[in-house]
């Protein structure tokens, strides 16, 4: 059963060329998390919005919890579609105490003890009394969410709700936010351009660009099989090379080597594809078989970062990325032996 029905939404702004939205679909899974991920301008808040009814879609229809609520005929303002919003700077009542922020509009005789069930689930008794300008910015995350969730809404939208918060906090909220909607047993939307908030609260990252959806995967789908180039790039990091299959279909000729594959889905042998393999691939070792030499190096505390640049022909060179787990010193300019292994290897066609 989904929560959130979205079919052929597209939208293109006034004094606008461009569709802002092009044939979007989107099924969100009662009960789950979803992540719209995408860079600036991708259409991720308009795809919210429109969900929302803050916003009306030129075509296709938007249904939650099963009843159609904007198509070309029929259409339910935002207060009656059954929305919790946290926005991104969480839109608290300045002049409210926290209690009031949170039973804001609520109007159901069970008031006080829903406020008082929802403090508790976002781990803020005691703090009823206070004024939002009294509180940490993890705090206010907590209002504006438990706000959002005491009228019991099917779905909660969430618009870059981490994007105020410094990163250790953000890393803790991530984790808290995400057992508050669970808890809550909501069915949530997030909207994000950060590829770790989405990878770690998701259960399904819906990924957009140019007013597109690229691909809908879980965290893991994501991460390991991408799509296309840009997926493989944006989510994570990774080196892309160009690479030829074989003949007999098991492996892919790229310019760093040849790489055996189990299963390559729906490719023909000699068809051109692109690689992309992320950097826990790529594993230094003094007998591995390729070389190159170190151009950067970054220390992160978990690992050491290189690039690592391979002399492919006489004139053409190829960056790779890799990621060092141990206390290898390593220095820009100094030779690195290398393998790879088949970790976190994708095949992605060119044409995608
Ligand atoms: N009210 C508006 N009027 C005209 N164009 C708009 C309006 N709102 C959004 N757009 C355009 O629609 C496209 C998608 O914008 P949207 O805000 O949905 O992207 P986004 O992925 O949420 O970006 P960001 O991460 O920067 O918020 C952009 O090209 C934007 O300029």
């Amino acid at each position: 059963m989904f929560d959130i029905e979205l079919k052929s939404i597209s939208k293109t702004f006034l004094g606008s060329d461009e569709p802002a939205l092009n044939d979007i679909n989107i099924e969100v899974e009662k009960g789950s998390i979803v992540t719209l991920l995408g860079p600036s301008g991708s259409g991720k808040s308009t795809t919210l919005r429109i969900i929302a009814g803050f916003e009306r879609a030129e075509s296709g229809s938007v249904a939650i919890a099963g009843e159609v609520v904007s198509d070309e005929v029929s259409w339910i303002p935002p207060e009656r579609r059954g929305i919790g919003m946290v926005f991104q700077d969480y839109a608290l009542f300045p002049h409210l105490t926290v209690f009031n922020n949170i039973g804001f509009g609520y109007k159901g005789k069970d008031r006080d003890e829903r406020i008082k069930e929802v403090m508790k689930l976002v781990n803020l008794e005691g703090f009823e009394k206070r004024y939002p300008n009294e509180l940490s910015g993890g705090q206010q995350q907590r209002v504006a969410l438990a706000r959002a969730l005491a009228r019991r809404p099917v779905v909660v939208l969430l618009d870059e709700p981490f994007s105020n918060l410094d990163a250790d906090l953000r890393i803790q909220m991530r984790m808290e936010v995400k057992r508050i909607i669970k808890e809550a047993g909501a069915t949530a939307v997030f909207v994000s351009h950060d590829q770790k908030d989405a990878l770690s609260i998701s259960d399904k990252i819906i990924v957009m660009r140019d007013g597109k959806v690229q691909q809908t995967g879980t965290p893991q789908e994501i991460y390991k099989n991408p799509i296309n180039r840009f997926v493989a790039t944006f989510i994570g990091s990774s080196t892309i090379v160009k690479g030829v299959i074989s003949k007999d279909g098991h492996s892919v000729l790229t310019e760093i080597g040849n790489i055996v594959f189990n299963n390559i889905n729906n490719l023909n042998p000699d068809e051109e594809v692109y690689v992309s393999i992320r950097p826990e691939s790529l594993k230094v070792d003094d007998d591995g078989n390729i070389k190159g030499i170190v151009k950067q190096m970054s220390y992160t505390g978990e690992s050491i970062e290189l690039v690592v640049e391979l002399l492919i022909s006489k004139d053409e060179k190829q960056e790779v990325l890799i990621h060092i787990h141990s206390d290898k010193i390593i220095n820009i300019g100094d030779q690195v032996k290398f393998n790879i292994v088949p970790k976190a290897i994708a095949v992605i066609r060119r044409d995608l």
